[in-house]
């Protein structure tokens, strides 16, 4: 264990991201933000994952990493197939002693930490620690979900997937979210117990209801309503860190992409892919391929599956008979990592379709990809909606209000709208709006003012 000399002329944040990559990218680049403005950061992680997080999440080499030793040797959901994950909370609530002996060694001013260690707070204010939840999450996927005011109507606090259909009482009056049947029932899985006898919804509510503070990696201009309703429910400052696009990458564009990128027109190609731990089923491939081969657009494909399936044979099998060969001109399906960020920024790259994880949302903007969104878990289905509605500056995909089943045609349509028929409405309006939020992104100013005004608050309440 490292033993590191305090300065308290500076201030000193402790990071402790859950396992999973989707998780651990955001407080990345919020430490790699908060380092450049002369914050001292120490990263804690699992032992495994501290690799990847030098060289694919590009941490800054100067910060420092603590691994922490997790009991069964798992250290990302990467590494698990998706109906073990809820076992990494378990590891999670198992590193107490050491992260609270870190603390006592370290003595940050402030320990970040995600949705799963609800434990956190109690331990860092015994310490004299301020806590802070961040939140990966968009501010309207928790302002919907995980709040008090879920429970106000429903007795015994049993909630059903019906009751998750409609906001919460007091919810944003101007917002059109709710959520259809299959999005409903997608969140029951919170109400289940799993770690410490407690329900995954009670850790998120303990860990939101007991920290110090509360920050969002979102701006007032995308979710101010939805930012208000949480303060409000928690009776506590909500602080902003901006959306945090990411540094340009270091990395150059593999040659086996950029040169197959350069035989198509500029924005023509449509990049298809679902973030780091999202699998599409048997059906969801099948209807999405015959979309993309439908709409005669070129296009990359990428398709992912849980570490204990061989990806080769899963495309083999659910891939439609003959697809690779129809559509060897124009099409690609990859498997594995790739280079998502320089694949976008390509200048033949022109649609992203995409399961609205938020950091790729923010990609594609901020690299004039225009979005179709398919979401397939969690608060990628709010996401969708506030890309889609709240800004309108994307396009979902339709899906059977049970299941949120989609067929080609749905796929083609969405695509339509945004790469064929833009000149019309509403396709036109979409990509006015799509550029707007681009250029607001893009703006250096703007996003340093989210990180400076971020520090001002921290220091103010250190
Ligand atoms: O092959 C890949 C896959 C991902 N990425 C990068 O990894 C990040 C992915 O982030 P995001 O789009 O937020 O997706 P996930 O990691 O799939 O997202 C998980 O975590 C997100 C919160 O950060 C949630 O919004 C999602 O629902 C959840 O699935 C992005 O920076 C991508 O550029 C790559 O570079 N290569």
């Amino acid at each position: 264990m490292a033993t590191q000399f305090v300065n308290h002329d500076h201030l000193h944040v402790v990071m402790f991201p859950f396992l999973a990559f989707g998780h651990i990218s955001p407080f990345v680049q919020l430490s790699n933000k908060l380092f450049s403005h002369g914050v001292r950061i120490t990263f804690l992680s699992a032992e495994s994952n501290i690799p990847r997080i030098r060289s694919t999440l590009n941490l800054d080499p100067a910060i420092n990493i603590i691994s922490l030793q997790f009991p069964n040797g798992v250290s990302s959901t990467a590494d698990l197939p998706p109906h073990l994950a809820a076992n990494l909370v378990h590891a999670i609530d198992l590193t107490q002693p050491q992260v609270k002996s870190l603390l006592l060694e370290l003595k940050p001013h402030y320990i970040f930490f995600d949705f799963a260690q609800h434990w956190l707070p109690k331990i860092a204010s015994e310490l004299g620690i301020k806590s802070v939840h961040f939140s990966v999450y968009s501010a309207i996927s928790d302002s919907y979900i995980t709040v008090p005011s879920r429970f106000s109507n429903v007795e015994g606090r049993n909630i059903t997937f019906e009751n998750l259909k409609t906001p919460p009482p007091g919810y944003p009056q101007n917002s059109h979210v709710s959520l259809k049947a299959f999005e409903a029932m997608d969140f029951m899985f919170l109400f289940n117990r799993f770690g410490e006898n407690l329900t995954g919804y009670e850790r998120v509510l303990q860990s939101l209801g007991e920290c110090s503070f509360i920050v969002f990696k979102t701006c007032k201009e995308f979710e101010g309503p939805y930012l208000e309703y949480m303060e409000r429910q928690f009776r506590k400052p909500v602080l902003l860190s901006g959306p945090l696009v990411p540094e340009p990458s270091m990395d150059v564009l593999e040659e086996k992409w950029s040169k197959w990128l350069d035989t198509f027109p500029a924005k023509s190609v449509i990049l298809c892919s679902f973030g780091s731990e999202t699998f599409l089923n048997d059906d969801q491939i099948k209807e999405l391929a015959s979309g993309l081969e439908l709409s005669g657009l070129p296009f990359i494909l990428v398709l992912n599956f849980p570490s204990d399936l061989s990806a080769e044979s899963e495309l083999e099998r659910t891939l439609p008979k003959g697809f690779l060969e129809r559509v060897k001109e124009r099409g690609v399906v990859h498997t594995g990592w790739f280079q998502q960020q320089l694949v976008l920024k390509h200048s033949s790259v022109g649609c992203y379709v995409c399961h609205a994880g938020f950091s790729s949302v923010i990609e594609a903007m901020v690299n004039e990809c225009q979005l179709v969104l398919l979401p397939f878990k969690g608060d990628q289905f709010f996401n969708s909606k506030l890309v889609a509605k709240d800004l309108e500056a994307g396009v979902e995909v339709n899906r059977r209000e049970e299941d949120g089943y989609f067929h080609k045609e749905d796929v083609l349509k969405a695509l339509k709208t945004i790469m064929l028929e833009d000149d019309k409405e509403p396709g036109k309006h979409i990509r006015e709006n799509h550029m707007k939020w681009g250029k607001f992104l893009s703006d250096k100013e703007v996003q340093n003012k989210f990180i400076t005004d971020l520090l001002l608050q921290l220091k103010s309440m250190a």
